[in-house]
């Protein structure tokens, strides 16, 4: 089927031809009902992001109504009788009246803080999918840097909204915010006395919070969301290989109705799934944890999920410190909050940004892609992710030391020892077991389509031999491990001359060159042997011929 329209539904031309009378884009709607949108689970997970940010809209603005980023000093009257008479800021006795006396207020609340948890997990994943997919590759880097900043200013909206109820839970993060403020050189002091109004705590940063995070962050994030999703239409959505599917094609249902139904549905279920969460289980209960005072820090402080890393990289660093004049307190570089305040966020951030660009460098692969990589198809990109989430995990649950070490009744200083070594051993050890890994899930694709599908079914034959029956995999299925494009390398001579074309010469060509020798991989070729040995019946597996297809 082509890009044609053919038999549009009355329900889309009625509201079209509307449109048309005044606006005269009825073909432009029509052609863009009728657009065809891939299908595979893993591409639910940009939509759950999608949706939590629509309810954090709703759900934050609820929350606007009553709550004051005020941190006069207020003795609390609200009706939770533990704290009445208690001296706090306006900011935490409005937090406190959200959730005791605004009339689901408290459900509300609860269903901003889980689905910031979604928003963020949900974006986590959703990367991951693109990233191991190689969904980034042309034409879609700009899209993968729109993501990057869409991560770092959530990051940034999760901080600030945290802060906002102005409890002795938030305040600690504050207190660690201020620190690394402060620890950067020139410009520490004037950052933290701009952002807190004066020396700390000041008298500002809960309204200057607040504007970032009702106004600016959220008005970036959807503009850049906006963004995200135009690119994605216009440059049309990858697809996993498959039957019928190349670089040329996009295969799949079209946006109305199949598409628009599933994502509303989606949406409902995301929001259900949040109020549900929201209703059942408790999320910071800032009633139990008292109003800020700078002097109080709780036990067992944890920031929410996302921040976990940057709280272990502060907790495993050395307490390491240069003076540059002296013993004089101008030239102090705290490197033990400058490093881990900077450098795990600044490797995995810009290490995310560029990765396109030096996949690209290696490969010299300037070739469109549409059609999706499974994982094990491109081990040493996979090897890289799976290296770099080890590096952010070991940061992550280090975030928690203090935790781990009074669950499992081991010395903190151990839990820190552990996780100074883990940091360097964990990604090269991940590396490692993925490269292998992905090998032989492609060995074993090549099993498969050389000799078919085990099934169980022993069988002897007239002369005593016994052997087991292998079935041919069903047609979508070959055609899925068969649309394996292998990894480009650099032609390293391509002359025949063994002088190193251009731009691999000198050391940085000659590390360019080597680089691209190993990504290109060991080769596993898909090959047919003869046929599948001992087929005798079809694997039944549905096939997807309900599907349209639409030229790119
Ligand atoms: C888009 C991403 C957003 C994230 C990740 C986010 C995250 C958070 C978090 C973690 C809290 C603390 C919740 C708590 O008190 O337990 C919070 C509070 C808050 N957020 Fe957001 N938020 C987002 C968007 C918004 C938007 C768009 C608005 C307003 C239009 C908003 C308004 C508020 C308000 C008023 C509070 C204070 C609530 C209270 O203390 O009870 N948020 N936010
Ligand atoms: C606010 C956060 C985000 C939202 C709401 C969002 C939403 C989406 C949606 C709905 C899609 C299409 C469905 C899918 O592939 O899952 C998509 C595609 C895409 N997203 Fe995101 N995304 C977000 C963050 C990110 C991040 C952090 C990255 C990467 C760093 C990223 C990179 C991409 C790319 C490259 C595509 C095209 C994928 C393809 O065609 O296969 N996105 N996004």
């Amino acid at each position: 089927m082509s890009d044609e329209l053919t038999n549009v539904p009355k329900a889309v031309s009625g509201p079209s031809t509307f449109l048309d009378d005044r606006l005269g884009g009825a073909n432009f709607l029509k052609r863009n009902m009728r657009k065809i949108f891939p299908d595979h689970w893993s591409f639910l997970l940009g939509e759950i992001a999608l949706y939590s940010f629509i309810i954090l809209l709703l759900t934050g603005t609820f929350l606007t109504f009553w709550y004051k980023p005020s941190m006069m000093e207020i003795a609390y009257d609200g009706s939770y009788a533990p704290l009445k008479g208690v001296m706090m800021s306006e900011a935490y006795a409005s937090s406190l009246e959200i959730s005791f006396d605004v009339r689901g207020g408290l459900l509300i609340r609860q269903m901003h803080h889980w689905s910031a948890l979604l928003f963020v997990a949900g974006m986590m994943v959703h990367m991951l999918r693109v990233f191991f997919t190689g969904a980034y590759r042309k034409p879609r880097e700009l899209n993968w840097i729109i993501g990057v900043l869409l991560l770092t200013l959530a990051l940034a909206e999760g901080l600030t909204g945290y802060s906002l109820p102005d409890d002795l839970l938030s305040g600690a993060g504050l207190r660690i915010t201020e620190g690394v403020a402060i620890s950067l050189p020139l410009v520490g002091t004037y950052i933290t006395f701009f952002l807190f109004g004066g020396e700390y705590p000041g008298d500002d940063v809960i309204s200057r919070f607040y504007s970032l995070h009702i106004l600016l962050i959220p008005g970036i994030l959807l503009a850049l969301i906006s963004a995200h999703m135009v690119l994605m239409w216009v440059q049309k959505h990858t697809q996993m290989p498959g039957k019928g599917r190349d670089n040329k094609n996009v295969v799949g249902a079209p946006f109305y109705p199949a598409f628009m139904a599933k994502a509303g549905a989606y949406f409902l279920f995301t929001l259900a799934v949040v109020a549900g969460l929201a209703t059942f289980a408790q999320i910071n209960p800032i009633w139990l944890f008292g109003p800020y005072t700078p002097a109080d820090v709780s036990a067992g402080s944890q920031p929410d999920f996302y921040m976990g890393f940057l709280e272990g990289a502060l907790r495993i660093m050395p307490a390491w410190e240069v003076n540059l004049f002296g013993t004089s307190h101008a030239g102090t570089l705290p490197l033990s909050v400058i490093i881990p305040a900077l450098v795990p966020m600044g490797i995995i951030m810009t290490g995310l940004a560029l990765y396109p660009f030096l996949e690209r460098w290696v490969t010299g692969d300037h070739r469109e892609h549409h059609v999706a990589d499974r994982p094990r198809n491109n081990p040493h990109r996979t090897s890289i992710g799976m290296s770099a989430i080890a590096f952010y995990g070991v940061l992550w649950l280090l975030g928690a030391n203090d935790e781990i070490s009074a669950f499992f009744h081991v010395s903190l200083n151990w839990t820190t020892y552990a996780g100074r070594v883990l940091i360097f051993v964990a990604p090269a050890l991940a590396y490692m077991i993925t490269y292998r890994m992905c090998l032989g899930l492609q060995r074993s694709d090549q099993a498969i389509i050389s000799h078919g599908v085990e099934s169980g079914v022993i069988k002897r034959l007239p002369h005593g031999e016994f052997i087991e029956v292998h079935t041919t995999p069903a047609d979508d299925i070959e055609a899925h491990m068969r649309g394996k494009e292998p990894v480009l390398m650099l032609p390293a001579a391509p002359d025949g001359s063994g002088i190193p074309p251009k731009g691999m010469r000198g050391p940085l060509g000659k590390l360019r060159a080597r680089m691209s020798k190993s990504y290109g991989g060991e080769k596993i070729p898909l090959d047919d042997g003869h046929g599948h040995a001992h087929e005798e019946e079809h694997a039944a597996v549905g096939s997807a011929d309900d599907d349209h297809s639409l030229t790119r």
